[in-house]
């Protein structure tokens, strides 16, 4: 497993942005959005290309074009939804799975209250999307719900990780990268990564 750490000056950028702690809902949800876009555009750099011949404004012409890749998101509500228009930006044709997961907030332990696939997940990339890896536990049962149903490669875009988190994960699914703005210090008592973001979920809907 790898944990991709995008080093681009607008990701670090607009990351440092968004720890400010006085940021209007709207403008933590355009960052979180940004941000979702140019993560998917480093997600997808070993995506497979092959040479076709169209017909140019000069007569023929070879160009490239992505090889069908099918892929689809998965958004880990809340707070995944504020990447999603991001990541269909750039992958507009991409199919969307839901899944619905809220972190007990005393045991930290993750508690699946919704589910909903969309076909052929075995011929699919599954691209999780949540701004927070904390203790991990809400990206792991994700995969394992994915893998149940077949999938058989899984990528992952957060924003913000603890090593923590990232050290569980490596354990449970080597075989899932993932994709980052930030990997921060650590986790507080709470389970809060430090110095993170807050919680994003409440950043993105406005909720608290
Ligand atoms: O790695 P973990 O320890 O599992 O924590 C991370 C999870 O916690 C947050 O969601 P939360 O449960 O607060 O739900 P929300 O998106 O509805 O706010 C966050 O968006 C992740 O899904
Ligand atoms: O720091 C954290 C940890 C979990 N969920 C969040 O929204 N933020
Ligand atoms: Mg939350």
């Amino acid at each position: 497993m790898a944990v991709i750490e995008v080093q681009h000056p607008l990701v670090q950028h607009k990351i440092g942005l968004m720890r400010a702690a006085d940021m209007s809902t709207k403008k933590f949800r355009e960052l979180t959005a940004e941000l979702a876009r140019l993560l998917t555009y480093e997600t997808c750099r070993d995506f497979e290309v092959e040479s076709v011949t169209i017909d140019g404004w000069a007569g023929p012409v070879e160009v490239q074009r992505l090889k069908g890749k099918k892929v689809t998101v998965v958004p880990i509500l809340r707070a995944g939804l504020g990447m999603l228009d991001g990541v269909l930006d750039l992958i507009p044709s991409a199919k969307v799975s839901v899944v619905g997961i809220a972190r007990n907030e005393e045991t930290l332990m993750p508690e699946p209250y919704f589910e909903r696939f969309v076909g052929s997940l075995d011929e699919r990339l599954a691209l999780i999307i949540d701004p927070m890896l904390a203790t991990g536990g809400s990206l792991i049962a994700t995969i394992d719900m994915l893998k149940r149903k077949g999938c058989a490669h899984v990528r992952a875009i957060c924003l913000v990780a603890a090593p923590e988190g990232i050290a569980k994960l490596q354990a449970a699914h080597p075989d899932v990268d993932v994709y980052v703005a930030a990997i921060d210090s650590h986790l507080n008592e709470h389970g809060y990564i430090i110095p993170g973001l807050g919680d994003a979920g409440d950043k993105i809907f406005g909720t608290k």
